[in-house]
């Protein structure tokens, strides 16, 4: 009954007020007081249960609204020009002495307030002090960390987000009590409670973050701040001194941001967690701190110092070992020099596991002498970064005796890359290793399995290294990207430069050929020929192809070695399907092993695997679909040789009998076998 009633009270009040609103003959300031009024009643029916949250943020929202675009609005008919004197008034609940809505304040007198003073003194003092920024940035952050704590202590909470100093009336300063209304204490169902109201009002500290903001940014050293004010002591205070009712400004910084700020605290109070009330503040500092660039905080100034470092030569630095690849850079935490990795390791205030790894067994040196260093400082970073992810480092290894045959080409290839690996003492001079190896040979003869044969044994740093690397990722400028290659390579040598399908990389230079193209080309070759380079450099390249007769005739002699990489003989094909079938269940007699090497004659290493791949699937193809589902691994019957018979119905050698000629009379021609 006595709920009913008040209920019609609170009505009946309400159509005053809109009527008074609508009625198009009050005045700003009426029309501003009935906003309010209505503002208070809906605080006042939220906290008696009478609005639900949501319907109760509406409203609120749409009077705040509109109720700060009166006081905002600098119109003398239609506004007051009044904001902070009113939204004092609204958080006190009380209307203000002056029947005009003029503040007493301006923004001369503003910098009298003692709050203000004291912002401007601290800011002296930090100028004078001031010893470097970074040292500045301590200070602040001291101030804040020794004076903060106390004073948040003594609140419970968040100084920022809460305006009230301890010693604000008891009752009616509800806490962040759970389920309690951020507006209204839990036991305070009175008519409006102004005390609530400025946690609605997150503008509350924006007005005054920007006088002292406006004032700092007259020194550089206070050009990012207003974030480190609005977190320090004195920002408290100075929220503190606000919230007790001390004049402020009006009509300081933009009304429109007064607004939005108003607005949103408006709903964020009306959420349940009143600490959010005041986040936008804090983001918009953040933000802003990013922008204005003249402070640098102490970590910044601590990574310029160490990019300052990076930049000077001093780095010993041992040759380092390719087992980087892709891991070089991707598992390192960049900081704010994201793209930049450097391409040697940095021993010596370098981060930790962040650069290339020791090689075991390198033997160049690099030394005190920085050579990595000066033969890169004309190379761009960015090309260094994609050089270096072309470095191999992993992968299954591959040893001397996964490779079938070639028995001459492998004793070769150890004489010119591992041992001058291993001795670059005694192969000097005459014994010097060749610049460029060529691998050349029909399809699927084992040229790539070489190459990864060399990455694992050799022990030298390992790129690998496809026409489409050095053009494609950096388009027209694919010179430039062969300086950067062999630049890195002889910073990281011992090294081999493994270039597969060379001839897509050196194929002649013709006349219809693009600029761009031919540029490479010569690049290639004048760095290959080692006119760039010192004897000891220890860089070699590795070229496979199964098109040697495209290849550059200059590029040719530049590889020096070329060594042909025939079809498998008997005895190699013999190691093959031995070696495959040693890994799966077969019932092969001996003879029937050989059976099956003399009718793969003319099969390539590639045709060999492929054969033997499908006579393994004979035994499967023998069962029922119904047995393929339940049979276990070790059910599956051996291969026979009637899989291989089978096999070879299907796998016929990809090599004919007239390219192998080709490549014989090459071979003949070029080669340097026996
Ligand atoms: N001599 C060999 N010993 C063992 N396996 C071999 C040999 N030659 C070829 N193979 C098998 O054939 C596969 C293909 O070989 P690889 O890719 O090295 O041929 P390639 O000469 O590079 O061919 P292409 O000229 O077409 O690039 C290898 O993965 C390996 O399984
Ligand atoms: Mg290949």
């Amino acid at each position: 009954m006595q709920a009913s009633s008040s209920r019609s009270v609170h009505l009946s009040e309400w159509r005053k007020s809109c009527f008074a609103i609508t009625s198009g003959t009050c005045t700003a300031g009426q029309k501003a007081d009935a906003y309010r009024a209505q503002i208070l009643r809906i605080q006042h029916a939220l906290a008696s249960s009478e609005l639900s949250q949501v319907c109760a943020a509406r409203l609120f929202k749409r009077y705040a609204e509109k109720y700060s675009a009166i006081i905002d609005s600098d119109n003398v008919e239609t506004g007051l020009n009044n904001y902070a004197e009113n939204i004092f008034t609204l958080a006190r609940s009380q209307q203000t002495d002056s029947d005009k809505w003029q503040s007493g304040l301006s923004v001369n007198n503003v910098f009298k307030m003692s709050t203000v003073q004291e912002m401007l003194q601290a800011g002296k003092r930090f100028r004078d002090a001031m010893l470097t920024p970074a040292d500045a940035s301590v200070v602040i952050h001291k101030e804040a960390i020794t004076a903060g704590p106390a004073e948040l202590g003594a609140r419970g909470g968040s100084a920022e987000s809460d305006p009230f100093p301890p010693s604000a009336p008891g009752p009616d300063r509800p806490r962040d009590v759970p389920g309690s209304s951020p507006l209204m204490g839990p036991q305070s169902p009175q008519p409006p409670v102004a005390t609530n109201t400025p946690k609605t009002c997150p503008t509350s500290a924006a007005p005054f973050g920007e006088v002292v903001t406006a004032q700092f940014h007259a020194t550089p050293l206070f050009g990012n701040v207003k974030k480190e004010n609005n977190r320090s002591p004195k920002a408290s205070t100075g929220l503190s001194v606000f919230s007790s009712h001390q004049p402020f400004p009006s009509g300081c910084g933009n009304p429109r941001e007064r607004k939005a700020g108003y607005v949103s605290g408006a709903t964020d109070a009306f959420s349940t967690i009143p600490s959010q009330a005041f986040g936008g503040t804090e983001d918009a500092g953040q933000r802003e701190e990013s922008s204005l660039p003249t402070f640098k905080t102490a970590r910044e100034q601590f990574w310029a110092d160490q990019h300052k470092k990076c930049r000077q030569p001093p780095r010993a630095s041992g040759p380092s070992y390719g087992g980087v690849k892709k891991s070089l850079g991707a598992s390192r935490s960049r900081g704010i020099f994201g793209k930049f990795v450097p391409p040697v390791p940095q021993h010596e205030g370098g981060e930790p596991g962040g650069g290339l790894q020791s090689k075991p067994d390198s033997a160049a040196p690099a030394g005190p002498g920085h050579p990595a260093d000066e033969r890169l400082k004309n190379v761009e970073p960015k090309m260094i970064e994609l050089i270096m992810n072309e470095i191999v480092d992993h992968g299954p290894p591959v040893t001397w005796d996964d490779i079938a045959g070639v028995e001459f080409t492998k004793a070769t290839i150890k004489e010119v890359v591992v041992w001058p690996m291993l001795r670059p003492d005694i192969f000097t001079g005459l014994r010097g290793p060749p610049k460029g190896i060529l691998l050349f040979g029909p399809p699927g003869t084992g040229k790539t399995l070489i190459g990864k044969c060399i990455a694992s044994q050799s022990g030298a740093t390992f790129f690998s290294i496809s026409a489409s690397s050095l053009t494609s990722k950096w388009v027209g400028e694919g010179e430039k990207m062969v300086r950067a290659l062999f630049a890195v390579a002889r910073s990281q040598q011992p090294a081999v430069i493994f270039i597969d399908e060379v001839d897509s990389l050196l194929s002649r230079r013709g006349d219809s050929e693009h600029e761009a193209s031919r540029r490479m080309k010569t690049e290639f070759l004048v760095q290959l020929d080692g006119a760039t380079t010192s004897p000891e450099d220890r860089v070699l390249v590795v070229g496979a192809t199964n098109r040697p007769q495209e290849i550059d005739e200059a590029a040719r002699r530049r590889l020096a070695k070329r060594l042909y990489i025939p079809l498998p003989e008997a005895a190699a094909r013999k190691q093959m399907v031995t070696g495959l079938l040693s890994r799966e269940r077969s019932r092969l007699s001996e003879e029937e092993v050989a059976l099956v090497v003399q009718q793969s004659a003319g099969f390539s290493g590639a045709d060999v695997t492929q054969l033997c791949r499908e006579a393994s699937l004979g035994p499967i193809r023998s069962l029922g679909a119904a047995d393929i589902a339940t049979i276990t691994p070790e059910q599956v019957p051996p291969i026979a040789y009637v899989d291989f018979e089978n096999a070879f119905r299907t796998v016929r050698p990809s090599v004919s009998p007239n390219d192998l000629e080709l490549y014989e009379n090459w071979n003949r021609t070029f080669g340097c076998g026996k």
